[in-house]
């Protein structure tokens, strides 16, 4: 007889069996958000080898329920345990969780996305050989092997099919082999044999690793349906039904509900679950009530279900009725130092930091460098460079090379600090993914990230000043090379600045800004832009050493001074005092070296405080 069809808790159950060394179990899990109920005291247990579904209708909690096994989502009330211990970040480890959507890095080849999952996930102690045999085993046996070169892809981009991306998930999990395998509709959007592959490949590896498998599933099939050893039927956030699948039928019977023969099992009980509320509702507490108020029929083995004749006529998927006897939970055998091994990281910083810069380097050599940016640089600096074309030394076009200098630093600033933002969200999905699944540290990840990218961010800048710089003929080879440094410096704080924003706040719109005409309370807060500073930098190293200038009648606007006396000359320095640049040039680099220091540090802040640990 089995347990859990009868109401019992599996763990309570008093037949003797064997003693399985992992059992995971979510005891009286209630999950609300804003008062509104989502789970409602729902439990559920699993031990090794077993495939356990869940199944409701749209909305019924099925994600929910996983995110919180997975510990993405802590419960009002309710627990989960493995054998009997609280999960916890290193029991989770445990764990292999594959999201309804497939997140990669659509650039990558599913071989270039596995490596680099293998080599950071997987323990230094395994040789590279080793790794990449894995890889090939996996791949083969989830039939991936023939698009390992085949490029990821996404919405705009060919690459993988649906049903590879869905498997390449699979495998990225199992490569760390995990005891613990969670995926959320991993047969969703594929075709009907596609998802029947899938599930037989899943029961496969339930049986031949003994894995604990557990997966959240819309409308399986007949053949789908029968290899699941265990069934959750959810509805509006309560339990309908746990327990054996074989048993789950003779249940409903039981309870008023028969399925008709030749009749596809899942359908009958999706169309139950999705009926009346009075009817959820009798059905929910039948359940919940099931010790006492509704004894069950005797049942025997023959009575199984009415509809298991369905599976059975298939040759092409032999089906054992396998043996549903609910094992004896001996939470006090359980091998704490087993999990004690897990430790935090697999690999070391130094691996994580050379992987995430391999992979960056391949990502974004393609976004930075394009050959159309490079060209479309190159001719915005041609262009700007006819407008200014080798200004004169004359008082009035001090006002073009400041203009010029502005559009510069404008630009690269704005445009390296919204390529960092973009850049970050639009990977945001896959990183989350991994930091979460403590596939690295986020200091490596920031690191990687941040020097790998130092050559490509600041390629093009040099391109354009180089061309700008001398076709307006701006000044000497010194200033150049000196005010070049502080456009680049002035680039990587904006870019600093574009991820710190990306990682802590995805919609927020920002500026920086220069002007002349702040009322005087707020004039402190031109400091706060990060364009006045280099701006102010560059015009002090190309204007201090200016030539004396006679002043002109176009001039007496700028430079009072002029007004009254014809005969005065303007100096660099009068310039600048009227650019409101009145401080000494270290002043400006330390302002933007400490933008460059404060948004590189707040960016790996607002990252860590992302991916920290619910406890
Ligand atoms: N953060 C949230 N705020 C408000 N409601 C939420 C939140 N998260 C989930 N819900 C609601 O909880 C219910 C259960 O959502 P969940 O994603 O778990 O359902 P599901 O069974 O997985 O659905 P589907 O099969 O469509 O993926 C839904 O009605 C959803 O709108």
């Amino acid at each position: 007889m089995s347990c859990a069809v009868n109401g019992h808790d599996p763990a309570m159950c008093g037949t003797t069996t064997v003693s399985p060394k992992l059992v995971l179990e979510a005891v009286n899990v209630t999950v609300a958000v804003n008062d509104i109920s989502i789970l409602n005291g729902v439990s559920v247990s699993a031990a090794n080898g077993e495939l356990v579904a869940f199944m409701g209708p749209s909305g019924s909690g099925k994600t929910t329920l996983l995110d919180t096994i997975a510990g993405k989502r802590t419960p009002q009330s309710g627990f989960v345990k493995l054998n009997g211990t609280p999960m916890d970040g290193k029991l989770r480890r445990k764990l292999g969780f594959v999201l309804q959507e497939d997140t990669f890095f659509a650039d990558l080849t599913l071989w270039e996305t596995l490596y680099f999952t293998s080599m950071v996930r997987l323990p230094e102690s395994m040789p590279k050989a080793e790794k990449v045999q894995h890889i090939e085993d996996l791949a083969e046996s989830l039939s991936v092997k023939k698009c390992l070169n085949t490029r990821v892809g996404d919405m705009f981009k060919p690459g993988l099919s649906g049903g590879e991306k869905k498997r390449a998930s699979i495998i990225c999990e199992l490569l760390t082999d995990p005891d613990i395998l969670l995926l959320d509709e991993p047969t969703s959007g594929l075709d009907y044999c596609t998802a029947l592959t899938l599930v037989q490949r899943l029961r496969n590896i339930a049986d031949e690793k003994n894995k604990i498998i557990i997966f959240s599933i819309h409308q399986p099939s007949s053949q789908m349906y029968h290899m699941f050893d265990k069934l959750l039927l959810l509805t509006q956030g309560k339990v309908a039904f746990f327990g054996d699948r074989s048993d789950a039928l003779p249940y409903l019977e039981n309870v008023g509900f028969k399925c008709e023969m030749h009749y596809n099992p899942a359908d009958f009980l999706l169309g139950i679950l999705k009926s009346d509320e009075s009817m959820i509702n009798m059905l929910t507490d039948a359940f919940s009530n099931r010790d006492g108020a509704t004894p069950l029929k005797d049942r025997d083995m023959n009575d199984k279900s009415v509809c298991l004749s369905l599976a059975v006529t298939n040759d092409a998927f032999i089906l054992e009725e396998r043996d549903t006897k609910v094992q004896i939970l001996e939470h006090n055998s359980f091998d704490q130092n087993s999990v004690g091994e897990t430790t935090k990281w697999s690999t070391s910083f130094s691996t994580q930091f050379r992987m995430i810069s391999w992979r960056t380097f391949k990502v974004s050599r393609g976004r930075i460098l394009h050959p159309y940016e490079l060209l479309q640089s190159i001719l915005l600096a041609v262009i700007l460079g006819l407008v200014f074309f080798q200004i004169p030394q004359t008082i009035d076009s001090v006002r073009d090379r400041m203009g010029l200098l502005f559009i510069t630093v404008a630009h690269w600033t704005f445009l390296a600090a919204f390529d960092a933002v973009t850049a970050f969200s639009s990977e945001r999905g896959v990183i989350t993914k991994e930091i979460k699944a403590k596939a690295y540290r986020v200091s490596a990840y920031y690191l990687a990230r941040t020097l790998t990218e130092l050559p490509l961010v600041l390629t093009l800048p040099v391109f354009f000043y180089a061309v700008a710089y001398w076709m307006a003929g701006i000044h000497g080879v010194s200033q150049f090379f000196i005010s070049l440094l502080v456009l680049l410096l002035s680039t990587l704080s904006a870019q600093g600045l574009g991820f710190m924003i990306g990682a802590a706040c995805m919609e927020v719109k920002f500026a920086g800004f220069i002007t002349q005409t702040l009322p005087a309370w707020f004039s402190w807060a031109k400091y706060l832009s990060f364009i006045f500073h280099p701006l102010s930098a560059m015009s002090l190293i190309l204007l201090q050493d200016m030539q004396p200038l006679p002043c002109n009648t176009l001039s007496i606007d700028l430079f009072p001074q002029c007004l009254t006396n014809a005969t005065v000359v303007i100096t660099g320095n009068d310039v600048l005092l009227r650019a409101g640049i009145t401080l000494p040039i270290y002043c400006y680099i330390t302002g933007l070296l400490m933008f460059f220091l404060l948004f590189r540090i707040l960016g790996c802040v607002a990252l860590s405080v992302r991916f920290k640990d619910p406890k």
